[in-house]
């Protein structure tokens, strides 16, 4: 039904009329779950994050074994390591879930909610809560982390993205904060009990919003600190009875300068995404908001699902008697997350490599990546431009109210491209993002691994695309292993390359680009036609449905309309075709062609009737590897003549890319760049028959009338 629903969307199927073939869907989706039941297992299949239990990576090879890089050195401090941890590594649990552990007396995971409520007695509400949000079994972040913190144990834990982390850590502070500050009748001290710190306003709207629904039923009091709950809290009495406050470092801290509360009564202090938190940017401000958590009992707890060594060392100084818990392997994304390099040549050939891309069909929504605020903008509007659907931007440039904006209609699923910065990259939940495409290169592995953690999540799969140029490939290695480390395959000579020296690293990413992104002249030939026909606009776009076969274009072959479709709200009507046609060509293009001159193209056009405006994009299939032709006509009623007249605009981009083979480039677009010269003008003659054949005599008494 998922497939019909996307073939059909935006258009109005009568389902009654078309019963049989919408039950083709139903009874392929029926069978489908039949052949697919997975074996009782002890961890449902979405949660098997690593598809252990089906034999591997779907569709891709299983992630390589676990390597404990810290074996040797846990075999000679056994002592102040978990005694079993090697031998229990055997053991189903761990091997199904890869789990390491380091640190004294780890307590065990446990394998279930229940067991979680038995064992620790999670209160009846949040188990009511989580059972009605759908959280029915635990996470192998989860069934770890969460015995460790409510046994009261400070905690690194390193988990993929996308595996639960944030329920791993409210689920035990909820817990052992027992009841709300304003009932509980325990010595609980006044003011604030515990801290969540995130690096985002996003990202702790998103964990606040988490909270609240396992908050939900009891009255508790959950802060997101803002400029204006701020300002609330500086009263004492209000303050005083507040549980828990989620927060960006440079809020909290501006509230602790401004004396607005104090943090002594803080019992638990979460960091997510602990080594963004951490980083030169915040370091500081973390740093001081650790050390106003002045209670003897303060847990402190980090997460993420990256941990470089410095961050590390860091976090560790910073925690008590910690234990550290890393699932799967540290800075590697998930198998499910279906990865790949894609080379560019230069910044000026990403934009129509995108547009190309987004002219084939695609899964929304997806997330763009690009390297600065001005490139987001810039980009969205080339994709709007371009007739790109529903597209979205969001950076820090960009005002709250429309950031709060933005986030929502990618939550509601109205976004189809959501275009932004780093700010997107971490902790985001957007379910069901079906791919990520890093259009400018990211700065670190570690912003790699999150930026592409933003689709498949929770158990589901999805899609990594990374553009990069001749600048970018000197930092490709580092990248190339961890998506063979998570089980994507990358081309032979990406492993060959070197890898970069620390120093290099620290380039990586920053190219210098420019402020916007656009198809400037370096590429390929760009050729511009601007016509008039002497037809009213409606004969000329009914007339196109029909401008094939004619005499002057015996190259069209065929034409397959694949879908057809009005938008309901603004009656626009999309239609996508595939042309087949045969061309002649050189002997040295047919090679590369594999001897044959069939070619196709794949067009799409909108049909506005409010503006009167018809646009048609169409782009190569064939030699889609080598070349991007992209055409895009538009026809509008003529300014001088609405009447009766409508004008015609014609462009091309076409651009090879063969940056290796320079001369044999040029010599493709030279030879394209004609062939679209001469088809421009059959297609204007052929056109023209076509619209005298229906419309001759029909025009005339119109524009008498
Ligand atoms: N026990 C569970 N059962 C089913 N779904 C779960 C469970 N725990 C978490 N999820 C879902 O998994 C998704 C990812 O969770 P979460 O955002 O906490 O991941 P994360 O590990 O913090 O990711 P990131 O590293 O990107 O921050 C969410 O949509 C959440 O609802």
């Amino acid at each position: 039904m998922k497939a019909f629903q996307l073939l059909s969307r935006g258009g109005v199927f009568d389902k009654k009329r078309f019963t049989g073939d919408v039950q083709l869907f139903n009874e392929k989706r029926t069978s489908g779950v039949n052949a697919t039941k997975e074996p009782v297992t002890e961890l449902p299949p979405e949660l098997d994050f690593f598809r252990y239990t089906q034999g591997g990576a779907s569709k891709r090879k299983a992630p390589q074994p676990v390597v404990d890089h810290n074996d040797e050195e846990r075999e000679s401090k056994r002592k102040r390591t978990r005694p079993d941890i090697d031998e229990k590594e055997e053991g189903p649990t761990q091997l199904r879930h890869r789990v390491t552990t380091k640190g004294n007396n780890v307590p065990d995971p446990v394998e279930s909610l229940d067991v979680l409520k038995g064992k620790y007695g999670v209160p009846s509400r949040i188990m009511q809560n989580l059972n009605e949000y759908g959280y029915t079994s635990l996470t192998p972040i989860q069934s770890h982390a969460a015995p460790i913190l409510l046994q009261g144990r400070d905690l690194a834990a390193i988990s993929p993205t996308g595996t639960g982390k944030t329920l791993s850590y409210l689920i035990p502070v909820m817990t052992s904060l027992k009841s709300p500050i304003s009932y509980s009748k325990q010595d609980t001290g006044s003011g604030v009990r515990a801290i969540i710190l995130a690096p985002t306003r996003e990202l702790a709207h998103q964990i606040h919003n988490e909270c609240m629904k396992l908050a939900q039923g009891r009255k508790w009091r959950i802060v997101l600190l803002s400029k204006a709950t701020a300002s609330t809290l500086a009263n004492k009495s209000v303050s005083d009875k507040v549980d828990i406050i989620v927060s960006t470092p440079l809020r909290l801290v501006d509230s602790l300068q401004r004396g607005h509360f104090s943090l002594d009564n803080v019992r638990h202090l979460i960091l997510d995404e602990a080594d963004r938190l951490l980083d030169s940017e915040f370091l500081s401000q973390t740093q001081e908001l650790l050390s106003a958590c002045t209670h003897d009992e303060v847990q402190k707890a980090a997460f993420s699902a990256t941990l470089p060594a410095a961050a590390e060392k860091i976090t560790m100084d910073a925690l008590k008697d910690p234990i550290r818990v890393v699932v799967g392997l540290k800075d590697t994304p998930l198998p499910s997350i279906s990865q790949m390099l894609l080379y560019v040549a230069d910044e000026s050939s990403k934009l129509p490599t995108l547009l190309q891309h987004l002219a084939n069909p695609y899964s929304p929504p997806i997330m763009i990546f690009t390297s600065t605020q001005p490139r987001a903008s810039s980009l969205a509007e080339q994709l709007i431009l371009n007739n790109a659907q529903n597209v979205d931007c969001l950076h820090a440039g960009m005002t709250n109210k429309e950031r709060q904006d933005t986030a929502l209609r990618m939550k509601r699923g109205e976004c189809w491209i959501l275009i932004s910065t780093e700010v997107m990259a971490r902790g985001m939940d957007f379910k069901g993002v079906q791919g990520v495409i890093n259009f400018d290169f990211p700065t670190s592995l570690q912003s790699y691994v999150h930026r592409i953690g933003r689709t498949g999540r929770a158990g589901r799969e999805g899609t990594a695309i990374t553009y990069f140029t001749d600048e970018d490939a000197p930092f490709l290695k580092p990248i190339a292993n961890v998506m063979l480390q998570s089980g994507s395959t990358v081309p032979e000579w990406i492993l060959k390359l070197p890898k970069p020296s620390k120093m290099k690293r620290r380039a990586m990413g920053r190219v210098r680009r420019g402020e916007t992104v656009t198809k400037d002249d370096r590429i390929g030939k760009r050729e511009a036609k601007r016509k008039s026909y002497s037809h009213p606009w409606s004969h000329v776009v009914i007339g196109m449905w029909r401008k094939y076969p004619n005499p002057h274009c015996s190259h069209v072959l065929s034409v397959d309309v694949i879908d057809r479709s009005v938008d309901p709200n603004t009656g626009i009507v999309r239609t996508e075709r595939i042309l087949g046609c045969k061309q002649k060509a050189p002997t040295w293009i047919l090679k590369l062609l594999g001897g044959s001159e069939d070619a196709f193209v794949r067009e799409v056009s909108f049909v506005d009737p409010a503006s009167q405006t018809c646009t048609i994009t169409s782009v190569n299939l064939s030699l889609s590897q080598f070349v991007t032709c992209y055409e895009r006509i538009q026809y509008t009623p003529s300014a001088s003549e609405p009447r009766n007249q409508t004008a015609f605009s014609q462009t091309a981009e076409i651009q090879a890319r063969m940056a290796l083979w320079r001369n044999a480039s040029d010599r493709l677009e030279k030879w394209l760049a004609e062939r679209f010269e001469q088809n421009a003008q059959k297609g204007k003659l052929g056109f023209s028959v076509v619209l005298r054949t229906l419309w001759d005599g029909k025009d005339q008494q119109m524009a008498l009338q």
